[in-house]
């Protein structure tokens, strides 16, 4: 299934050179980084792959689309390692301001803390440091996203993530058609 348009496809963090190292330090090292320390390396990566792919892709006239954003970061280290501590969140909001594109759509896909470990677990991949975190963590997580699709719901688009892979690409395809007839990419 295509949208008969120029999309590239890129992942945060990485993308660039830059930001795989950065990735690799954030994710695999072993470092014990701060909260505060992660929250800069991780909009260090999305700041580069900005300047490197995405803007110079759109100007182009391309779509991006990317795995994972500063909605994550809400997610993973607002809520989830800071546990929705007042400071973090407003600090992820202010580098979030600063950030001169920012996605006109996201979606969330949403399924319970116990299905995502029993999917992490069947998929038998080695897990980065956020990933090894309990149901705890997790569950913060995903309030952090429901928090953030509640006050965004016309940006943020939450997907039924138990639902069957094809009927998932059904959906997103279709929400994503209608969305860019509304801008006038695609014509209706
Ligand atoms: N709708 C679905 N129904 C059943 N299994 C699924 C569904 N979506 C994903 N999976 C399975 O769950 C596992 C993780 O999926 P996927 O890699 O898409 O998740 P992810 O959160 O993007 O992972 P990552 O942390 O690498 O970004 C894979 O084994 C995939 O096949
Ligand atoms: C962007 C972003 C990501 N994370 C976490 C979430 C995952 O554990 C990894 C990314 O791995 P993926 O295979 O590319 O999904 O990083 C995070 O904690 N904060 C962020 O901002």
């Amino acid at each position: 299934m295509a949208l008969d348009l120029p999309v590239i496809q890129t992942r945060d963090p990485g993308g660039t050179a830059a930001g795989e190292a950065i990735r690799n330090l954030l994710l695999f090292e072993k470092a014990d980084l701060s909260i505060t320390a992660q929250v800069l390396l991780f909009f260090a990566a999305r700041d580069q792959a900005l300047n490197e792919v995405i803007r110079p892709s759109l100007l182009d006239g391309k779509i991006v689309m990317t795995d994972r954003h500063t909605l994550s970061t809400l997610a993973y280290q607002g809520y989830g390692l800071a546990k929705g501590d007042e400071g973090t969140l407003e600090m992820i909001s202010t580098l979030d301001r600063t950030m001169p594109v920012r996605p006109d759509i996201t979606f969330w896909l949403d399924v319970p803390v116990s299905i995502s470990s029993q999917r992490t677990e069947a998929r038998n991949a080695g897990s980065d440091r956020l990933e090894s975190n309990g149901a705890d963590f997790f569950e913060r997580v995903r309030t952090g996203y429901s928090e953030a699709w509640k006050k965004n719901p016309e940006r943020i688009i939450r997907i039924d993530g138990t639902k069957e892979q094809s009927l998932i690409t059904l959906e997103i395809m279709s929400i994503l058609k209608q969305s860019m007839a509304e801008k006038a990419i695609l014509s209706a």
